[in-house]
């Protein structure tokens, strides 16, 4: 299969009509649906490599031989964070063919309705909910199996919200831990309903979460195999994989800029290929907007000293980064949890295989333990902390950017509605460093789901392989800090409830001596990671209001440079975002046809 991947003599110094800049998950779903049409020539160019049928990939519990690899994860690095005990976070990213859909955790969540159509609301036609349900279904295949896993854990999901003849294979695992039933029913203790339609835009409650192994193979279903494989035959497209993109070639054509191409280095030598039609970026909401700087294009106060010629002022690259962080409840399980240390062990694997007899391949983790809850369901400090948000945005009004505060007063709609979920608890089975070998270990990952702060990621060199600054400002806003400690309080609550505590040894994080707010708020800023749904670095929003892209995602300034990936999204979604992913490319897609009238 790797053999029918491109040379690059196949591509140097040729022209096609789409460049496609990244093959991850927005790309690859871009260049399948672009070269549907024979009479378009279409090249994707992917600075990682192919990872045709590795098993690091494929195998559900691959991920874990692959995280923080780098021929596998680009492991960019956080500048120290001032609000969060000075910490620079590691924020993985997938690289190679499928990006990070290839490195995800599988999980298959779709937002809220109110987080999408809050894109329309700030300038931009046509990104809504019901256009955005309709693409994101386009992408998906729902596939019903007979479950194995413990019977009171649900498989709950109405057909009319789910997609049916899509490349994505989506599915129930039918294994499990054995936490994540205990804690629904711990949850409904204090009164979380299970959703039965947690795709259909209403998302607060409690469900297992569809993933993207397949039924039919056990193998993950990822960009690569789902949208690339199928089409890589097609005689108008090109995949170039180790092909590492530094800048785009512009030329001035009247007012606007004109990309001519893109410059590249495979095996050390530079090369350039041409666009007929248009240079479209897909590498991801990290790499696109340093791209764009590398070509002059972003704000001079940081190109000028770095010896870049400014070719369009455009202050929006790079801003506007938004970042949803969590925080770790570890906990040690009784015996009969499974987590993932515990299955490096042959023969509890295969233990575990002989009472699953309906089991088709390994028995794998999938993490599938989904809550989605409005701040309002469990705090009593909730009021509080809405109120002390609205006056530090009124107070800070006069002092942000244009456009800022319309952003900041839709989050605090969002906030006020109780109907529109604030945080995720997720009943996590993977443990990298059980604190005892051989013992089952379950993480509560408490994450915030539309985090006010805003931060940037710009280049620190014109030297295209030095990595970028990344500083998401994490806490900057109080709020997001009052947040995670009041859903951290809600999550222990929970894990101290039957029939949840029964199955628990002990609370190994923050642990026993933590008991007050303050302490509480001290281990939280200790003990953060990403949960790696970065968005907003080339927004799309009218240019006057911070934007970088316009409802058809064309770079402002220029004819024909359009972002095609998480990038463009103006502000936190409470989902995981591979589902965004896809639909942005798939929405995408067709605006692009219809523009070209192909
Ligand atoms: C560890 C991890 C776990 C996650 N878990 C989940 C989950 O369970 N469920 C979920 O829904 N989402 C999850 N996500 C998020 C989701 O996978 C991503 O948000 C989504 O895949 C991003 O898609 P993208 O197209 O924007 O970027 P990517 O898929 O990251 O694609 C960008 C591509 O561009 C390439 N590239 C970058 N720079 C260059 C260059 N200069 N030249 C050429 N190519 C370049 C990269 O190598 C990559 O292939 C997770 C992400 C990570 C990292």
């Amino acid at each position: 299969m790797e053999s029918r991947l491109s040379q690059v003599a196949d591509i140097s110094g040729k022209r096609f009509d789409f460049v496609i800049v990244g093959g991850g998950t927005s790309g690859l779903t871009l260049a399948n649906r672009l070269s549907e049409n024979p009479n378009v020539a279409v090249v994707v160019l992917e600075a990682g490599k192919a990872h045709i049928d590795d098993l690091r990939i494929l195998s559900p519990n691959g991920w874990l031989q692959q995280i923080m690899q780098p021929e596998y994860d680009w492991k960019f690095s956080t500048v120290p964070q001032g609000h969060a005990a000075n910490s620079a976070l590691v924020w993985s990213r997938g690289k190679g063919l499928g990006g990070s859909s290839a490195l995800n955790l599988m999980l298959w969540t779709r937002p809220q309705r109110e987080d999408i159509d809050a894109i329309e609301r700030l300038g931009n036609p046509g990104w809504n909910w019901d256009r955005f349900h309709e693409y994101s279904k386009k992408s998906e295949k729902f596939v019903p199996v007979v479950a194995a896993s413990p019977s009171e854990y649900k498989d709950l999901i109405e057909e009319k919200s789910v997609g049916s003849n899509g490349p994505i294979p989506i599915s129930f695992v039918p294994t499990s831990s054995g936490a994540e039933a205990p804690y629904q029913k711990s949850l409904a203790k204090h009164g979380v309903q299970l959703s039965h339609d947690s795709l259909s835009g209403e998302t607060t409650g409690t469900w297992k979460s569809l993933s993207v192994v397949d039924p039919e193979t056990g193998n993950r279903s990822y960009a690569s195999n789902a949208y690339l494989l199928p089409v890589i035959d097609r005689p108008n497209l090109k995949v170039l994989t180790e092909a590492y993109v530094t800048k785009i070639v512009t030329l001035r054509d009247g007012g606007e800029l004109n990309a001519s191409g893109i410059e590249f280095e495979c095996n050390g030598r530079t090369y350039t290929v041409y666009a007929g039609k248009e240079v479209i970026l897909s590498a991801g909401a990290i790499k696109t907007p340093t791209i764009l700087e590398l070509s002059g294009i972003g704000d001079p106060a940081i190109l000028e000293p770095l010896g870049i010629v400014v070719q369009k002022d455009l202050p929006a690259v790079g801003a506007n980064v938004r970042d949803k962080l969590y925080t770790r409840i570890v906990l040690e399980m009784q015996d009969g949890i499974v987590s993932s240390n515990l299955l490096k062990d042959p023969n509890f694997q295969e233990k575990l295989r002989s009472s699953h007899p309906n089991l088709k391949g390994p028995f794998t983790l999938a993490m599938t333990g989904v809550t989605f809850l409005p701040v309002q369901a469990f705090s009593e400090n909730a009021n509080a902390i809405i109120e002390r948000c609205a006056e530090k945005i009124s107070a800070d009004a006069s002092a942000y950017p244009p456009g800022v505060k319309e952003q900041l007063d839709i989050q605090l709609d969002l906030l006020k509605d109780e109907a529109v979920p604030d945080t995720e608890l997720l009943v996590t089975p993977f443990s990298f460093a059980p604190p005892i070998q051989g013992r089952p270990y379950i993480i509560l990952a408490v994450c915030v789901s539309h985090p006010f702060s805003r931060g940037s990621i710009h280049i620190q060199s014109a030297d295209p392989k030095v990595a970028p600054l990344i500083d998401p400002h994490y806490f900057e806003e109080s709020v997001d800090l009052d947040i995670i400690v009041e859903a951290t309080k809600f999550a222990r609550k929970v894990a101290q409830t039957e029939p949840f505590k029964s199955i628990t040894v002990q609370e190994v994080v923050p642990g026993p001596s933590v008991i007050t707010d303050e302490q509480l708020r001290d281990t939280v800023r200790n003990n953060l990671s990403t949960i790696w749904h970065t968005v907003g670095s080339a927004s799309m929003l009218p240019e006057d209001k911070g934007g970088a892209v316009d409802a058809t995602l064309k770079v402002y300034g220029t004819k024909n440079i359009r972002i095609v990936d998480l990038s463009v999204i103006p502000l936190p979604i409470a989902s995981h975002t591979q589902t965004v992913a896809y639909a942005i490319a798939e929405q995408a897609a067709d605006i692009i046809k219809a523009i070209h009238n192909i």
